[in-house]
């Protein structure tokens, strides 16, 4: 769709509400003659909405424009063949009262937009992260279509906390959880359910919602959030999953640069002489370094890839810049992820952050179904894992090679001190179903999980995850 951009003179600006709902009609002028705008574009809040009839523009008849009416908004992208419409008439289709509307044309913190989040979206910057998001969507929907990857529907009430962390949500209906039987999770990670899908259709993928209990009040945690998630079959080694990962990632970089929304962010990101521009802005990444970080993404280079073991002797010279003492055997915390991220991943030569991956963790801090590696370090048992690390936020993604043989896999819920089923029962709460899937014919198998709105918030620069899905949903919120 072609962006476009209303001028209304000051006479009929009055008419415009904040918030309103309007018609605008007029004439076109167009840098472009091969395009058709409609005589007439609605607008809601402020931003045009969408164009009501097809129709033939008339490019011949614009003057200077009077007054760009930017407190309505009237302004759905940058692209050089914007069209303008010369607005002549204004119709109201729903009034709005400019005296109650909660969104100034002044500057918001983001915290105040976001106790309005059924608003939010109406504010010139949070409709394009939320485009931004939308693009991402289909561009990753045409990434692993490409790659000949089935797209499925896993459940969402499951019968299993697949990540063993305690950190499910427990189904109750009215009051009890005896509606399943059975107490019932909200998801925290489809990979289960992928890998069964991936046994029958080959390479998978979803992007779902998944459920996090965590009581993690942090600008990188929300409670509900959209995680993609890809399982291969048929895999030799975890270097095809990381493969995958990079591909997927440097696609999606370099198809959401060319789409307008990603374009429209940057103006957003320089102009701010409209005070409403700079909504949701405070704390933004530097410029600089959100270049850095697109260069990396869409670099040609391997990301650099470093074991669990390499990464704790890299940390310990440099312990006295932590608050924890990297330790092997313990898990990384955030701090060594973005210290290890800024610090192996910058990439001189072309003024890039490489993301990385960190590799073969040892298999104690890390979840029953990952594969032990064939060498561990001599410090201990480790597992064919990795987490993909990025500056100023850490972990963006982490995947594995499964445990595909059933000896091993029984061996692994022993080690974690969870109950070993002996047989599938029907209706039974275990995880017999997931055994059943090693004891006929199961291939080498691995995938990964990537945090979808941390993404965006990497790629947007906008530091807090809250500020990059319609609805957050976090510890001790849950609005509307
Ligand atoms: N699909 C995945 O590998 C994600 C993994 N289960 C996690 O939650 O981190």
């Amino acid at each position: 769709m072609r962006p476009v951009q209303a001028v209304v003179d000051k006479s009929l600006a009055a008419d415009i509400r904040p918030g309103a709902a309007v018609r605008l009609t007029g004439v076109w002028h167009s840098s472009s003659s091969s395009s058709k705008p409609p005589p007439s574009v609605e607008s809601q809040g402020g931003k045009l909405a969408r164009s009501s009839v097809a129709g033939q523009p008339n490019s011949s008849d614009v003057h200077e424009q009077e007054a760009a009416v930017h407190s309505a908004g009237a302004d759905q992208g940058l692209a050089p063949t914007t069209a303008e419409l010369r607005v002549s008439e204004v119709e109201i289709l729903g009034s709005s009262d400019p005296q109650t509307y909660p969104i100034q044309n002044k500057y918001q913190t983001p915290e105040s937009l976001r106790a309005i989040s059924h608003l939010r979206p109406r504010t010139p910057i949070n409709s394009t992260l939320l485009r931004l998001r939308s693009d991402a969507m289909a561009l990753l929907s045409q990434f692993f279509f490409q790659e000949r990857f089935q797209q499925t529907h896993p459940p969402i009430i499951t019968s299993s906390d697949c990540e063993g962390a305690g950190e499910a949500f427990t189904v109750k209906s009215g009051g009890t959880t005896e509606f399943f039987r059975d107490p019932k999770y909200l998801t925290v990670s489809s990979q289960l359910h992928l890998e069964a899908l991936a046994q029958a259709l080959g390479n998978v993928w979803t992007l779902s919602p998944t459920f996090r209990a965590e009581q993690s009040d942090t600008s990188r945690h929300l409670s509900e959030f959209y995680m993609l998630e890809a399982e291969m079959s048929f895999v030799q080694d975890m270097d095809e999953v990381m493969d995958l990962a990079q591909r997927m990632l440097a696609s999606l970089a370099s198809g959401l640069k060319r789409l307008s929304a990603a374009q429209e962010l940057e103006k957003h990101r320089l102009d701010s002489r409209d005070p409403a521009e700079r909504l949701a802005f405070e704390d933004l990444v530097d410029p600089k370094e959100l270049q850095q970080r697109w260069r990396g993404l869409t670099s040609p280079k391997r990301w650099p890839r470093v074991t669990y073991t390499e990464a704790i002797e890299i940390l310990q010279p440099v312990a006295h810049m932590f608050e924890h003492k990297p330790v092997w055997g313990s898990g990384l915390q955030s701090e060594h992820e973005k210290y290890l991220a800024e610090k192996i991943g910058y990439d001189e030569e072309t003024d890039a952050f490489l993301p990385i991956f960190v590799t073969q963790y040892p298999q104690e801090i890390k979840a029953f179904y990952m594969l032990q590696s064939e060498s561990p370090p001599p410090q201990g048992q480790t597992v064919d894992c990795f987490d993909l690390l990025v500056p100023n936020l850490g972990e963006l993604a982490g995947g594995s090679m499964r445990e595909h043989r059933l000896a091993q896999l029984e061996d692994n819920l022993r080690l974690h001190g969870l109950e070993v089923p002996t047989q599938r029962k029907a209706r039974s709460n275990d995880m017999g179903w997931y055994l059943d899937l090693r004891r006929w014919g199961c291939p080498p198998h691995g995938g990964f999980g990537l945090g979808f709105d941390r993404l965006l918030s990497y790629l947007t620069g906008v530091p807090n995850v809250r500020d990059v899905v319609p609805f957050p949903r976090h510890f001790e919120r849950c609005d509307c």
